[in-house]
């Protein structure tokens, strides 16, 4: 369990983080949502050991793998989209294993068959998919997601959304996923959180534990969670 206990943490003379306290249990996904610049980043920051908590303990990091995903994919544009994934893996996976794994990914992720592109010619979506594709496959126990689709419209973000669970369902990792899109939040987290307005406390904190293939924004249980979890937030803006 990775555990974040009393963090406290100033920057450009204001103080960002408050009284910051949460945990992550092994394979949950945990939602961060909270208006702009009341430190969701800043708390990935931490967990990936770039920046200290001024006061406060952050526990479990010993001896776990973090894997990243960023709003920007990040992709190298002179590698083939199956090099891009050669060169982060290099170090962690020895040939042949690699490749296949790699081919199992992209296989996963509707890349199979564009593995000798160069990303010049991938949309947008297919850009993403491949970063995803990357951030799985990185061998890591925690995955760190900072806003991975803020760039693409509701309709695409909504269906990497579920290509996340599908893709969770493999790894079994813990993931910590910054977004501020409440759809997204709903269809993916087993924990949301809901950031106060700086300086920062988690102000409210919403379980769903309905399985991801059943989770259907319509539904009703979700309906609810969405109403709640909207009074939250207004309240911190
Ligand atoms: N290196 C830095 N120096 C000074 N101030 C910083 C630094 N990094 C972050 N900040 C400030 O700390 C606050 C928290 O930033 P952070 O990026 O963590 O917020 P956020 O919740 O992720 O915001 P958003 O939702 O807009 O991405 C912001 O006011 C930001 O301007």
């Amino acid at each position: 369990m990775i555990k974040l206990e009393g963090i406290k943490k100033r920057l450009g003379g204001m103080q960002v983080l408050e009284d910051l306290s949460f945990t992550v249990q092994p394979g949950e996904i945990v939602c961060l949502l909270g208006p702009s610049g009341c430190g969701k980043t800043t708390t990935l920051r931490m967990l990936a050991g770039l920046d200290e908590p001024d006061e406060g303990h952050i526990q479990g990091l010993d001896d776990i793998k973090i894997s990243y995903a960023f709003q920007e994919s990040r992709l190298l544009p002179w590698k083939s989209v199956e090099d891009n994934l050669h060169f982060v893996l290099k170090s962690q996976i020895e040939l042949p294993e690699r490749q296949a794994l790699i081919e199992r990914y992209l296989d996963l992720m509707g890349l199979g068959a564009y593995k000798k592109f160069y990303p010049e010619a991938l949309s947008g979506g297919m850009k993403q998919r491949l970063s995803l594709c990357r951030a799985f496959a990185f061998p890591h126990q925690l995955l760190l997601m900072d806003e991975p689709f803020k760039s693409l419209d509701a309709p695409l973000r909504l269906s990497l959304v579920r290509e996340v669970a599908r893709m969770w369902e493999f790894s079994g990792s813990s993931i910590i996923f910054v977004t501020h899109d409440v759809a997204e939040a709903l269809l993916l987290g087993h924990k949301l959180l809901v950031y106060s307005k700086r300086p920062t406390l988690v102000k409210a904190e919403f379980g769903i534990d309905i399985p991801h293939k059943d989770r259907e924004l319509g539904d009703e249980r979700l309906a609810h969670i969405y109403g709640q979890l909207m009074t939250a937030l207004q309240k911190e803006y």
